[in-house]
């Protein structure tokens, strides 16, 4: 991969497709928070990526190109909807730039055609939210590479730095590389580094911790773990799916119907080839989805029928640190439960302080992932490597082609 240190930038205009979903305050209502107004009102409870964002800006910048910054945030399904602006990532990032950062008020019309043309040489824009664009993630290839004409035509070059987003068959991460000189950022240069190691000599005994919400993205990357990593634990959202295949009841917790016959058949197979499953034994179940709501421990066979499972209980805590202790690898993406609001923090408290006390080389992967770490006043150097992808990481250690990559090594 060709990176920035190969490019000539200065004076020229350089898209560059960061990853800058951060985790924001909810959104109490549709199109506003609280009441109030909608846009730049919505706080970023944890600015990791936009800090990781930096030194491949700052060093285009350095040396006189003008920063045209693209990125998505949520998941707005190629419709504008104001509670998913990038507007309040544009004025965090010029806080931390030390400069003021024009944000486009569209992803490839007017706005961002003349906020691309008034950059100076040095300055930095933002485009709002690529995926308000349905172009973005279109999976018809001509109606993506029409929307990836227009916005590689706000630029001369291209440089790829969204770790977390490499995953994704996107116009922005795919189809623009292959239309624009193209080179890799230095967070993706990073982040490649220490992760081809865990699919080169991973030290063993190899454990992984899956859990977070996006439970049907990532159930797929335990196809492919049950032939690398000795043991899977299993918690947040998509322990459910687990409990479920089980014969458990899950309450009102997320569950996923259509995944429990593959779920059953990877039980199976860990069975026949002795990786190990580590479920939940006991949840905190809630009566809505809420910091204030009723809620208790019950065991993980006994969640009754009008709660739902928001975090791990204590006993499964203890369970999860303790086979993680003789790990010498763990690689963890996804929290274990609500760890936003603090009744269900715990667990995801338990297997951070597990990780540590393992003193094996662990990776700690995902937005909000890595958000919890810090949100819960852990060291982040207590940690071998927090990565900024999630999915991205996961499938990047399944050994799959990441379309974001692939396209920077065209
Ligand atoms: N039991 C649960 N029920 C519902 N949501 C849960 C549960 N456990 C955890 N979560 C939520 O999962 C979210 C994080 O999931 P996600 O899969 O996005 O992880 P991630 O680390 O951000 O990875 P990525 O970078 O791929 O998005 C958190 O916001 C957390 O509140
Ligand atoms: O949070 C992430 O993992 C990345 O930003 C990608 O987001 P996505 O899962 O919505 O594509």
């Amino acid at each position: 991969m060709r990176t920035i240190d190969d490019l000539d930038v200065a004076g020229r205009r350089v898209l560059v497709r960061a990853d800058l979903n951060v985790p924001l305050e909810a959104a109490e209502e549709p199109g506003g928070v609280g009441g109030r107004p909608p846009t730049a009102t919505r706080q970023i409870t944890d600015d990791g990526r936009i800090r990781a964002s930096l030194p491949t800006i700052e060093a285009l910048r350095g040396r006189g190109a003008k920063v045209v910054v693209c990125a998505h945030l949520g998941r707005p399904k190629g419709e504008v909807k104001p509670e998913f602006s990038l507007a309040p990532v544009a004025a965090r990032l010029g806080e931390l730039l030390g400069t003021p950062v024009e944000f486009a008020a569209d992803v490839v019309g007017d706005s961002a055609q003349a906020v691309a043309a008034s950059l100076p040489d040095g300055g930095v824009a933002l485009l709002e939210n690529l995926r308000f664009e349905p172009g973005e993630t279109s999976k018809d290839d001509a109606e993506r590479g029409a929307f990836a004409d227009r916005l590689a035509a706000l630029a001369e070059i291209y440089v790829g730095d969204g770790f977390g987003a490499v995953h994704r068959k996107h116009a922005s991460v795919y189809d623009v590389p292959r239309r624009l000189p193209h080179a890799a950022g230095g967070l993706i240069v990073a982040e490649v580094e220490v992760l081809r190691k865990l699919t080169e000599d991973v030290e063993r005994p190899y454990a992984v911790v899956l859990g977070g919400s996006k439970v049907s993205d990532k159930l797929g990357v335990i196809d492919n773990l049950l032939g690398k990593a000795d043991r899977i634990l299993i918690g947040g959202g998509m322990a459910y799916t687990f409990l479920r295949a089980k014969g458990h009841e899950v309450g009102t917790s997320l569950l996923e119907e259509d995944q429990l016959d593959t779920v059953r058949d990877y039980l199976r197979r860990g069975e026949e080839t002795g990786v190990e499953f580590v479920l939940p034994v006991d949840v905190v179940a809630a009566a809505a989805f809420a910091a204030d709501a009723d809620h208790g421990v019950v065991a993980a066979d006994a969640i009754p029928a009008d709660r739902m499972g928001l975090d791990i209980g204590p006993e499964s805590g203890k369970l999860f640190a303790a086979r993680l202790a003789d790990a010498n690898t763990v690689f963890w993406n996804g929290p274990m439960g609500v760890f936003e609001m603090e009744p269900y923090a715990s667990g995801t408290r338990a297997v951070a302080q597990g990780l540590i006390d393992s003193g094996a080389f662990t990776v700690v992967g995902g937005g909000d992932s890595a958000a919890a770490v810090r949100r819960l006043g852990f060291d982040e150097a207590a940690f071998s490597h927090i990565s900024t992808g999630g999915g991205a990481s996961l499938e990047y250690l399944e050994g799959r082609t990441l379309p974001g990559l692939q396209a920077l090594e065209d």
